[in-house]
């Protein structure tokens, strides 16, 4: 985690605190995860296909301007239908020399290498400084053994450049994907189009965000390609994919259910019922866990025809819980942690520590900056829930510390989010979006 910005003074958005029960309904976005794994499947496939509902975000553009950068086609515009937006993707022959910024997008950051060794030329990567600090060695060191040259001045990270052969010989590969299962899910999504496609063995501790690995798995499924993997009766920690054509989709993006997780807080947190369209029935998000968590911690929750409906209990209670599979979840969750009437024991997260920001550090310190009482443990957090008062709720460049604050700030007055515009990352309307849950106007510094 960096240091809380001295200068210039932050943007400050004045969190809104809510005066009674939040009654409302949200449309949510579509997912980052599903929006990122569909743009680089419809890149790799042999014929068009369209992405519906897709997210709009920075780390979205994000992914669709690199795989422009290499040839592929991406049209914005509506669908054939004329239902809400839908892009074309139209793919094309991988050419080098090319640029892609990642950003700090994990899903840029490890899904493009693989498909920018299968270009014909060199790709210079570059992104946010926070980007040259998270994990990469796993993508790195794997596709160097899969036959790709990499030139990365022996840091294993961020800045590089992938020196594409216009094709890879793929094969078997042991990778420790403990830092992030975005290892694991970026050697799969490319390896159809490998010549020998993959087989990925995970030979390190605990592989965290098992969810979006069955993500990867599934969207390469649907667009035909063969995968063998644990969970279906294949070697325990090993995934093979098949060398194959992939399919052109026509496929409609879920909701994101981890940028849900603040509106459904808001029910929890208020007493009050808030529904969010179109929740699906099956899902490999992460997000779907929060049914069950923010159960736990107080409430009801009922899948109907219009989505999912979270009615608030008026008690918020505290939770012990493993999160190892849904980390993404932890910033809201421990928001949520600080406001009940009992402690709270997060486990199983301690690659969050390498996210956006270090997420514990940074949790701990901003939710204590409130008079909270959070410690650190080796892999999480240990919360017990102290009357909290105003002030500045910074957030590192980090969505999800954003929405924590503000989440926070529906029960604590006087809370000021710093940068509540790095909301952009995955939900570009958040203030917009819990303004109007709210009902009332939109407060300034959100636009900066
Ligand atoms: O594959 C994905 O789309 C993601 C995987 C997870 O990464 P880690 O396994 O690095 O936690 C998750 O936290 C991230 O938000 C999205
Ligand atoms: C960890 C996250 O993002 P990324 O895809 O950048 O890893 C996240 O969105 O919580």
């Amino acid at each position: 985690m960096t240091e809380a910005p001295a200068h210039p003074a932050p943007a400050l958005w004045p969190a809104p605190y809510a005066t009674g029960a939040v009654e409302a309904t949200v449309t949510v976005p579509g997912s980052k995860s599903v929006t990122n794994r569909a743009l680089v499947l419809a890149a790799l496939a042999a014929e068009p296909g369209w992405l519906r509902r897709p997210l709009r975000s920075r780390d979205s553009l994000l992914m669709a301007e690199a795989l422009r950068a290499l040839g592929v086609g991406i049209e914005e515009g509506v669908g054939p239908d004329g239902e809400g937006e839908a892009w074309r993707v139209i793919p094309a022959g991988l050419h080098g020399p090319a640029t892609v910024d990642v950003g700090n997008a994990g899903t840029v950051m490890r899904f493009l290498p693989p498909v920018a060794a299968l270009a014909d030329g060199p790709v210079r990567f570059d992104g946010d400084p926070r980007s040259y600090e998270r994990p990469l060695h796993g993508v790195i060191d794997a596709l160097r053994a899969l036959g790709a040259r990499i030139d990365d001045d022996g840091r294993g990270s961020l800045p590089m450049t992938v020196h594409g052969g216009g094709a890879l010989d793929g094969g078997s590969v042991e990778i420790d994907a403990s830092s992030s299962s975005q290892f694991v899910s970026a050697l799969l999504l490319s390896a159809p189009r490998f010549n020998q496609g993959v087989e990925v063995r995970h030979v390190g501790g605990r592989l965290p965000s098992m969810p979006h690995i069955r993500m990867t798995v599934d969207m390469l499924r649907a667009v035909g390609a063969q995968v063998d993997e644990p969970e279906t009766g294949g070697e325990p920690n090993v995934w093979r994919v098949t060398s194959s054509a992939l399919l052109g989709r026509d496929l409609v993006i879920e909701p994101d259910l981890s940028n849900a997780q603040p509106f459904l807080a808001a029910a929890l947190i208020t007493g009050g019922r808030v529904t969010v369209r179109d929740w699906p029935e099956r899902t490999t998000q992460p997000g779907d866990a929060l049914r069950r968590i923010f159960t736990e911690m107080g409430g009801a929750c009922e899948l109907t025809d219009l989505g999912l409906t979270f009615t608030g209990s008026g008690r918020i209670h505290g939770i012990d819980v493993d999160l190892s599979e849904v980390g993404e979840l932890t910033p809201g969750i421990a928001a949520v942690a600080a406001l009940a009437d009992s402690p709270s024991t997060l486990r199983g997260v301690a690659h969050l520590r390498l996210h956006e920001t270090d997420r514990l550090a940074a949790l701990t310190r901003e939710i204590n900056g409130l008079g909270g009482d959070v410690t650190e443990t080796e892999d999480g957090l240990h919360i017990r829930p102290r009357t909290l008062h105003g002030g500045v709720f910074h957030t590192y460049d980090d969505h999800r510390m954003a929405t924590a604050g503000s989440i926070i700030g529906l029960a604590v007055k006087g809370v000021d989010i710093e940068n509540v515009a790095t909301t952009a990352k995955t939900l570009p309307d958040f203030p917009a979006m819990w303004a109007a849950m709210l009902g009332v106007p939109e407060t300034a510094g959100a636009e900066s």
